[in-house]
């Protein structure tokens, strides 16, 4: 839909890759790469994105673009960008609630954002066509989009995205300091201490700033948190399993109702992509690994092949155990896999 696509980025070796998987058309410095733009789309860690604001303003921008930003808070970005841009530049905060814990333009895929929530944080008195044009770009994509104010954005998203990044961060780091003393911690870390710390291999700068720009919302549920472990410890030392037993039951029946996404017509749910090499006998090997496994393969596609590039699969499976179990195999034979949430 775009009749081009012109890539900023302080790394050159990012545009390489950004150029030769297709996903820009050119490069350029950011001076040049305005000129004529109808969208701005900033992709960088949250402080970054302020700064590049920052040089925004001071670039003759053509008078109808509309900035967007995709940072995993709001609350900041959207008050500079009201201070920063000149008043006839909308500024559409926007945050995908989709993506995994890598990074960098290899972690890319084209489907990432199918059925995902899109958040879309405009000011209210902001031009009708500025938010319409981010929408129709949105939507593209297969997302759905949520209208949120800033503040309860980030409010949101502390509670279901950054405590839980910094708790299972918590969780490696302590069980990575009692491998200092006995190296059967890293051997017997299997499926369970993997799933709920998978995120803690996230980009580092990135969560920093996260965590940077949303200490507010962050720092009242890490309180609570502290409450409700010391809550747990009690229960444990004065030998109380029904609380014990109550509170696990409540937990498992709030996650099992999670509604699953991805679910319908687009997607089936329970899905990976794996990245392989275009060579004959790949999409065998992968089967036949799985089978040897025992692991209920439902679907195997490809996703996007171009002659001498990488390709991608897409695996369906039949549940979600059996997708995790791929996912920690293939990803133990050497794959990289992206979970399709
Ligand atoms: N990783 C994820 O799953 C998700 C990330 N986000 C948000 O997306 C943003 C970017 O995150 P990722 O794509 O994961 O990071 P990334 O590290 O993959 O990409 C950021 C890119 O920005 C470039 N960059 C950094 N500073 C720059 C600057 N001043 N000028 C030009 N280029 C610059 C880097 O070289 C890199 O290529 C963050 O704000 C994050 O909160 C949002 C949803 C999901
Ligand atoms: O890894 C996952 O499952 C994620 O939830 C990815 C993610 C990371 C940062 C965001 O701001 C939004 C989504």
């Amino acid at each position: 839909m775009a009749d081009e696509i012109v890539g900023v980025d302080l790394r050159s070796d990012h545009l390489e890759d950004a150029l030769r998987l297709q996903i820009i058309d050119r490069a350029a410095p950011l001076e040049e790469a305005v000129v004529d733009a109808d969208v701005i789309v900033l992709a960088t860690p949250v402080q970054q994105s302020i700064n590049l604001l920052m040089e925004l303003a001071k670039l003759p921008l053509p008078p109808n673009c509309v900035v967007t930003d995709v940072g995993g808070t709001k609350r900041e970005v959207c008050r500079h960008a009201l201070e920063i841009l000149p008043a006839h530049i909308s500024f559409i905060g926007g945050h995908p609630m989709a993506g995994s814990e890598k990074s960098g333009i290899r972690a890319a895929s084209p489907r990432l954002f199918e059925n995902a929530v899109y958040v879309l944080t405009p000011r209210t008195d902001e031009k009708k066509e500025a938010v319409e044009r981010i929408r129709t770009l949105v939507e593209a994509t297969g997302a759905q989009i949520l209208i949120l104010d800033p503040e309860r954005h980030d409010r949101l998203v502390a509670a279901i995205s950054h405590l839980p990044h910094v708790v299972a961060a918590q969780l490696v780091d302590q069980v990575a300091d009692l491998g200092e003393e006995d190296p059967l911690y890293a051997v017997l870390a299997a499926g369970g201490f993997r799933d709920v710390t998978r995120v803690a291999s996230g980009h580092p700068g990135l969560w920093r700033e996260i965590l940077l720009t949303n200490g507010d919302s962050i720092r009242p549920l890490l309180m609570e948190w502290k409450r409700r472990i010391s809550l747990l410890d009690q229960w444990i030392e004065k030998n109380d399993g029904e609380a014990i037993e109550t509170f696990f039951r409540k937990a498992a029946d709030w996650r099992d109702a999670l509604p699953v996404r991805g679910r319908g017509a687009i997607r089936p749910a329970y899905q990976c992509t794996v990245d392989v090499p275009d060579e004959p006998g790949t999409i065998g090997r992968i089967a036949t690994l799985l089978g040897q496994h025992e692991i209920n393969l439902r679907n195997i596609g490809i996703l996007e092949s171009r002659e001498g590039d990488n390709g991608q699969l897409i695996l369906t499976f039949a549940d979600e155990t059996s997708r995790n179990d791929a996912v920690r195999l293939l990803e133990s034979g050497g794959y990289s896999v992206h979970v399709r949430a």
